[in-house]
């Protein structure tokens, strides 16, 4: 018997709408429990303590079947996200479903490194930024990078304005070798309204045409600049 992952919930199959797969067809895993408090994180519902009594312990087992009931029994790219999913004991999922030909990508902000990253499919890195009043640890990046070994790794930051570009620009600079993607940030209200749809959609299309001027301005043509699709879709509901 393997350790329990707690979970917050695993919904799909729908698309990845962020980053570097995009579109892609996906179940998401999202785990409950987070190291970080990001001031405008949008999915409070799996960081929050107030509620940790929703995420349900599952065994390898039990999430894999979950997400073969989703996606028809049909192997699919199951996205690990969260919270932190790094903080979960993962690496007995990440085998079994290689194992039936899942695949597995996986969204950490990079603070906390294990040795299964090396088995994903993908690891998308994605450090905060000074809006989101987090400051990150360097040391615990660097050993997120160098755990993934030989996996597919990218860089994902969120920007709400200048001084997040700036930092972005700094962070892609050290870390010349991953491929890097910038997403407009959205403000999401408190819960309990994080369930309804209720993004400002002309703020973050502002937000996003102002950043195509600054990276296209500033010459930096290795950076991809996308918006987060499912929240252009359906705003910033759960479950999609
Ligand atoms: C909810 S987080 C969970 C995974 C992990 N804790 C992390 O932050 O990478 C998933 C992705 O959503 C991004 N994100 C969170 N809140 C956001 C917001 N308000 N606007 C845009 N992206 C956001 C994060 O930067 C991350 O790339
Ligand atoms: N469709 C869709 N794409 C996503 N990409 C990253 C997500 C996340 O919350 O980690 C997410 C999500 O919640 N839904
Ligand atoms: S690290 Fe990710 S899940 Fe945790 S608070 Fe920040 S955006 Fe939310
Ligand atoms: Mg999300």
């Amino acid at each position: 018997m393997t350790e329990a992952i707690r979970v917050s919930e695993i919904f799909g199959p729908t698309i990845q709408g962020e980053g570097a797969l995009i579109g892609q067809p996906t179940v998401f895993v999202r785990t409950g429990g987070c190291d970080y408090r990001c001031v405008w994180c949008d999915s409070l519902h799996a960081v929050e303590s107030a509620y940790r009594e929703t995420w349900v312990p599952m065994s390898a087992d039990a999430v894999l079947a979950e997400v073969a009931r989703l996606s028809g029994g049909r192997p699919i790219m199951v996205t690990l996200s969260g919270g932190n999913p790094a903080i979960q004991p993962l690496g007995a999922l990440i085998d079994l479903g290689h194992a039936r030909g899942y695949r597995f990508a996986m969204e950490t902000q990079g603070s906390v490194a294990r040795d299964w990253f090396a088995a994903l499919d993908m690891l998308v890195l994605s450090p905060k930024p000074p809006s989101s009043g987090m400051e990150v640890d360097w040391a615990l990046f660097d050993d997120c990078v160098a755990a993934a070994k030989g996996a597919a790794s990218v860089l994902k930051i969120v920007v709400f304005d200048e001084a997040d570009y700036e930092w972005a620009r700094a962070v892609a600079g050290r870390y010349p070798q991953l491929p890097l993607y910038l997403q407009p940030g959205n403000h999401t209200p408190p819960p309990p309204e994080d369930d309804a749809a209720t993004v400002d959609q002309a703020g973050i299309d502002a937000r996003m045409r102002w950043l195509v001027e600054r990276v296209t301005g500033d010459g930096w043509f290795d950076a991809k600049v996308l918006p987060q699709l499912h929240v252009m879709l359906w705003g910033n509901k759960r479950g999609v």
